[in-house]
């Protein structure tokens, strides 16, 4: 599944990460991050926050789409091996390690330019399933509104690679 106004996905966000994501053989989901001039931290290389964020949007997207239920971030660990640099694409191939009761292990690693590029970054996190309040309680209410009216109107709920 798909938000519209999510920073890392989102195809309409203004200088968001337009990060695609897929469900691939072996259980694996693949996304890839081209990097950009706006993205840029140190002089011609990716800002380390939003390679964490890439890594945050794939492996959220890894826990939507293989477990198809709402989960947040609540832990999210990088390494950074290699420099990435504006102009490259990062792909990332995102695994379920592991869910035990509301705990989802999830983690990935980002190529630099190929699917058999070195690794630059590698990432794990914990999602931690939530009820839809979690988004109605604390989100603000127009924006749940906008999404399940969206929703309604592709009618694709939950598909896989929508
Ligand atoms: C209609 C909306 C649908 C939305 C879809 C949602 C999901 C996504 C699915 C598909 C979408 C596709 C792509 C998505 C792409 C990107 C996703 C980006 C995701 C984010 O960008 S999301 C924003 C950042 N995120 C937050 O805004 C979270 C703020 N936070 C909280 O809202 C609470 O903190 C919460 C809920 C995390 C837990 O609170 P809580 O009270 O419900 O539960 P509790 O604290 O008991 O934790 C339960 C067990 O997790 C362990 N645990 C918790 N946190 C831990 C930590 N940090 N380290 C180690 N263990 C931890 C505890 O130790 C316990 O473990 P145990 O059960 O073993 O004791």
């Amino acid at each position: 599944m798909h938000y519209n106004e999510c920073f890392g996905c989102g195809d309409d966000v203004e200088g968001g990460l337009h990060i695609q994501s897929a469900v691939a053989e072996g259980m694996v989901v693949v996304s890839q991050f081209e990097v950009t001039d706006a993205h840029q931290g140190a002089p011609g290389l990716a800002h380390g926050g939003l390679l964490a964020c890439a890594f945050d949007e794939a492996l959220g997207s890894t826990v939507g789409n293989l477990l198809r239920r709402p989960a947040v971030t609540g832990r999210l660990e990088t390494d950074f091996r290699r420099p990435v640099p504006v102009g490259s694409t990062l792909h990332i191939v995102a695994r379920l390690d592991g869910v035990a009761g509301r705990k989802i292990y999830v983690s990935a690693d980002g190529r630099l330019d190929a699917e058999d590029g070195p690794i630059a970054v590698q990432a794990r996190a914990l999602f931690v399933t939530v009820g839809f309040e979690h988004f109605t309680s604390h989100g603000h209410t127009d924006a749940m509104q906008k999404f399940r009216q969206a929703r309604t109107r592709e009618r694709e709920d939950w598909d896989i690679n929508p």
